[in-house]
């Protein structure tokens, strides 16, 4: 089933418990978190505090936290108190990649490895059966609202090749420069999860009450016209 994950990093932050409500009350199914320090990527975000506002607001869809940090497994411990459901890394961020998802399990969340463009799978050799989420990365991680870089595309067939080859019960996601132009033909490559951020957030007039029911319908509509 193809589920929706609005990345929140282009969310107006100054009210962010009403964007997620209404992005969630629109259809959206995952809320995207991005986490970047500083230093593993070239930007600065937000972490545990805010994961935790939101489940005291009330938010109860899953959280997908995009961890763009290094160390990673400090963190973990406090995402997951926070109310993480996924936490995802970035291999080269970690020493020791199966700790670190060992780390992601133990605390009770779900874990998964993030690729970014130019980074090769090899490591999925190993991974991938105790994975619960691969997610690609089309465009260099720090910022939203960047040009989606096509031969990602390869990378997704090639991951979803894997997933279905060893059966696993593994979400296939892809993050960066995703919206209505372009979600069908990456569904056809294989991908079941779309991040979308400016697409979602920045597209429409913020006075519009509707617009993010706008924008989730046209995703939706985008994505029942895939082949499978
Ligand atoms: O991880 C990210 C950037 O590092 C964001 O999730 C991503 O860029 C989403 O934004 P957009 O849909 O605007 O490209
Ligand atoms: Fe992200």
């Amino acid at each position: 089933m193809y589920q929706i994950a609005p990345s929140i990093l282009s969310a107006n932050f100054a009210k962010l418990g009403e964007e997620v409500d209404n992005v969630l009350a629109s259809g959206a199914d995952i809320v995207h978190f991005d986490v970047m320090d500083n230093h593993y990527v070239p930007n600065l975000t937000i972490g545990p505090l805010v994961c935790e506002a939101l489940r005291k607001h009330g938010v109860t869809a899953p959280i997908d936290v995009h961890l763009m940090v290094k160390p990673v497994d400090r963190i973990i411990p406090d995402f997951a108190k926070a109310g993480a459901t996924y936490i995802t890394f970035h291999p080269e961020a970690s020493e020791h990649i199966d700790r670190t998802i060992g780390l992601i399990k133990e605390s009770g969340c779900k874990a998964g490895l993030v690729f970014n463009p130019a980074t090769p799978l090899d490591v999925l050799e190993y991974t991938l059966p105790k994975l619960d989420m691969v997610l690609l990365m089309s465009v260099n991680p720090g910022f939203g609202g960047q040009k989606f870089i096509p031969y990602v595309l390869d990378k997704a067939r090639a991951v979803r090749k894997m997933i279905d080859a060893g059966k696993y019960n593994c979400r296939l996601e892809i993050d960066g420069g995703v919206g209505p132009a372009n979600i069908k033909e990456v569904a056809e490559a294989g991908v079941d999860t779309f991040v979308a951020g400016s697409a979602v957030f920045s597209k429409y007039n913020a006075n519009d009450k509707n617009r993010y029911d706008t924008i989730i319908g046209e995703l939706r509509a985008e994505l029942a016209k895939a082949k499978k």
